[in-house]
């Protein structure tokens, strides 16, 4: 497979990780209007760096755009009269539906919209993914490419902004948890390395419980909470202070603000 990222900073930088580790192309161009800080890359096998987003797409099938969502229209437009019926594009902007995409370069290609989060570069994104009426004849493509970096699942488009907030911007919500329990560790006495390894290992394990048993969570807590125990004790006193209720609140907050970036995307 010959893959371009056309934008290669937090997440392009991700996924490319992702598909080096995994050996999971032919030839991957990235570009970078500054590529400065990429040059390294080009270290790996068959990864070609450059600023030319034109000389990427004619060398490539597989277009995999992560560029800030206002750059995106600009990029579209400049690449247009090089693009062919070989080529997949496959976006991760956020708030930017594939009608807008159909209204630059039309209809006729291969379009589909994608939702990967960053840890694509560990191989452990759950990526969403939809396509156009073309775009969903290649979207086993996309599919297997995500799954070579995690987990993918296709969902309709009216779902993509909920799935950012659950799955892209989940990964900073999970981290400010993970960090929230690492200082409580070290307020009960650990060393913050020893507590950070406590809190995240503790997190891997109940998310690994979770997808190995399928269980559902209230099950594992009641087999954790020994009855007048101390963890039904913290337990309780996080939901008084409003732990699933605030957690709830920040992903409508979330999802509402996408929707407003969305909208000014139109
Ligand atoms: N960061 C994340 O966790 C996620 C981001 N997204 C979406 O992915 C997109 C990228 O996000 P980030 O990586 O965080 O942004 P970023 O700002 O780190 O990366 C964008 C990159 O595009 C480059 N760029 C700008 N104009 C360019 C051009 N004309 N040609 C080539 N490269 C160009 C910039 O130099 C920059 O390196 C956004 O639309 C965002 O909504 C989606 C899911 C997760
Ligand atoms: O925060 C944002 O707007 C983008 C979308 C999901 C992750 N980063």
């Amino acid at each position: 497979m010959k893959i371009a990222i056309i934008g290669t900073g937090n997440l392009g930088l991700s996924i490319a990780k992702g598909l080096i580790v995994n050996n999971a192309y032919t030839t991957l161009y990235l570009t970078k209007r500054n590529i400065e800080s990429i040059e390294d890359w080009a270290a790996y096998d068959n990864v070609q760096i450059t600023s030319n987003n034109k000389e990427a797409v004619k060398n490539c099938d597989i277009l995999i755009f992560a560029v800030q969502p206002r750059h995106f229209e600009g990029i579209l437009k400049s690449i247009s009269d090089v693009l062919t019926e070989k080529h997949v594009l496959i976006s991760t902007i956020t708030g930017f539906h594939i009608s807008h995409i159909e209204s630059i370069i039309g209809k006729q290609h291969f379009i589909i919209r994608s939702m990967p989060n960053t840890a694509i570069s560990v191989g452990k994104s759950i990526t969403c993914v939809c396509g156009n009426s073309q775009g969903k004849k290649r979207i086993d493509i996309a599919l297997s490419i995500f799954n070579r970096l995690g987990v993918s699942v296709e969902i309709p488009e009216e779902q993509m902004q909920a799935a950012t907030v659950i799955c892209a911007s989940g990964i900073a919500f999970w981290m400010r948890l993970i960090r929230a329990t690492t200082q409580g560790a070290i307020q009960l006495g650990f060393e913050a390395e020893i507590a950070q390894e406590m809190a995240m290992q503790t997190c891997l394990g109940a998310a690994t419980l979770l997808v190995e048993s399928g269980n559902h969570p209230e099950e594992e807590i009641d087999r954790v909470t020994t009855p007048g125990g101390c963890t039904i004790e913290g337990l309780n006193e996080m939901e008084h202070s409003g732990l699933s209720s605030s957690l709830i609140k920040g992903i409508v907050s979330s999802f509402n603000k996408i929707n407003q970036i969305s909208k000014s995307e139109l």
